[in-house]
């Protein structure tokens, strides 16, 4: 329920914790694979009806409180000049990636010119569901996209951008002011278009040092969380160590990945509203523990507002039973 969600996100003690999953609409789903064998990545998330009726269909399946717009971070990258196509077997890969300094000088067109079919989307999402299910919008955050056009392709640890920062630190701030402001817009633009709540993707953030993530993306974060107007997520993974990085964005809702214990996490936070966080690997084991295993992270969770999700993305090849039981186990909890 929509309420649920809201209510949590703004950090009070729900009767049960809302719950959504992180890429819950995608690949572990029969009637996903069906529909991807007619379109591209890019056709779908780029037409409207297509990406509307994959966005529902976990919503068809497990009614979640919150439903997660299908599209993509790098769809931001277009109005900032860069191409790219999604390369089978290695994931989507930038055309021209930033080689230079001069690269990392870029203004971004409007983003009405270049998706318009995320505000449509979002239109139709809205309508659907009414007052059911949060509709929640996502933007990739300014270091994560970044990191994806100096390196090109997928990597394990963004070597391009962080030797930028090394090499040519004015070249680095260029680059991560040109996404807050591409972001920024972003944002705003999916609110008017009726986006229930935000989260802020700065998955990779953590491979910064803390003393840099301060310096250089903690204001940018506090601005893209300033220019949002409805309940923000902020979630960067592997930043166990430094939670308050993520409560000094300001965001509602601090998303944590699998390695936080949420009890100590709640103890560090205070009364923030927290996200998350079963490993979701987890979920290729035994139904039962499952149940259990998300219990355990309701209760750990239990002093404030908790929106019950996965520390990241469900994997590819989950068992679709393994889902329902956690959107169940969410379900059927009271206090
Ligand atoms: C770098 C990056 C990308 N995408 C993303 C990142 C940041 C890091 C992270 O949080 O994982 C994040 C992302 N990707 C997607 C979302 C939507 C939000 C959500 O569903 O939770 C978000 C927030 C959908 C998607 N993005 C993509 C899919 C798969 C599409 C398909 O093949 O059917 C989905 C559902 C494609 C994509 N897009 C990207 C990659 C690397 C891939 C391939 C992934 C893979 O092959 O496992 C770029």
């Amino acid at each position: 329920m929509k309420d649920l969600f809201l209510r949590a996100a703004r950090g009070d003690r729900t009767e049960r914790p809302p719950v959504w999953m992180m890429r819950q609409a995608g690949r572990y789903l029969p009637e996903y694979r069906s529909l991807r064998e007619d379109y591209t990545f890019l056709e779908a998330i780029s037409t409207p009806e297509i990406a509307a009726e994959i966005t529902l269909q976990p919503w068809e399946r497990f009614r979640p409180d919150g439903i997660v717009m299908y599209s993509d971070i790098l769809t931001v990258l277009e109005p900032l000049g860069f191409s790219y196509h999604l390369e089978s077997g290695v994931g989507p890969v930038v055309e021209n990636p930033v080689e230079s300094p001069a690269d990392a000088e870029r203004t971004h067109e409007p983003i009405d010119d270049h998706l318009p079919y995320v505000g449509d989307l979002l239109e139709i999402l809205d309508e659907e569901l009414g007052s059911d299910a949060a509709v929640l919008g996502f933007t990739g955050g300014p270091f994560t996209l970044a990191a994806y056009v100096c390196e090109g392709t997928p990597s394990r640890n963004f070597m391009a951008v962080r030797r930028l920062r090394a090499e040519h630190p004015d070249a680095f701030e260029a680059l991560l002011r040109a996404f807050t402001d591409t972001i920024v817009d972003y944002v705003e633009y999916q609110v008017e278009a009726g986006a229930d709540a935000i989260q802020l993707f700065d998955t990779y953030a953590g491979l910064l040092s803390p003393a840099d993530y301060r310096r250089f993306l903690l204001p940018l974060h506090q601005e893209i969380v300033d220019a949002i107007d409805v309940p923000t997520i902020a979630f960067v993974r592997n930043v166990s160590g430094n939670l308050e990085l993520l409560e000094e964005t300001g965001a509602d809702v601090v998303a944590l990945d699998w390695t936080v214990d949420l009890e100590r996490a709640r103890a560090e936070l205070g009364d923030v509203a927290i996200q998350g966080n079963l490993d979701p690997a987890l979920l290729y084991g035994d139904p039962d523990d499952v149940r259990e295993r998300t219990r355990a992270v309701i209760e750990a969770a239990d002093d404030a507002g908790h929106i019950l999700n996965l520390g990241h993305g469900v994997d590819r090849n989950t068992p679709v039973e393994n889902v329902a039981a956690f959107f169940e186990t969410a379900k059927e909890f009271s206090r």
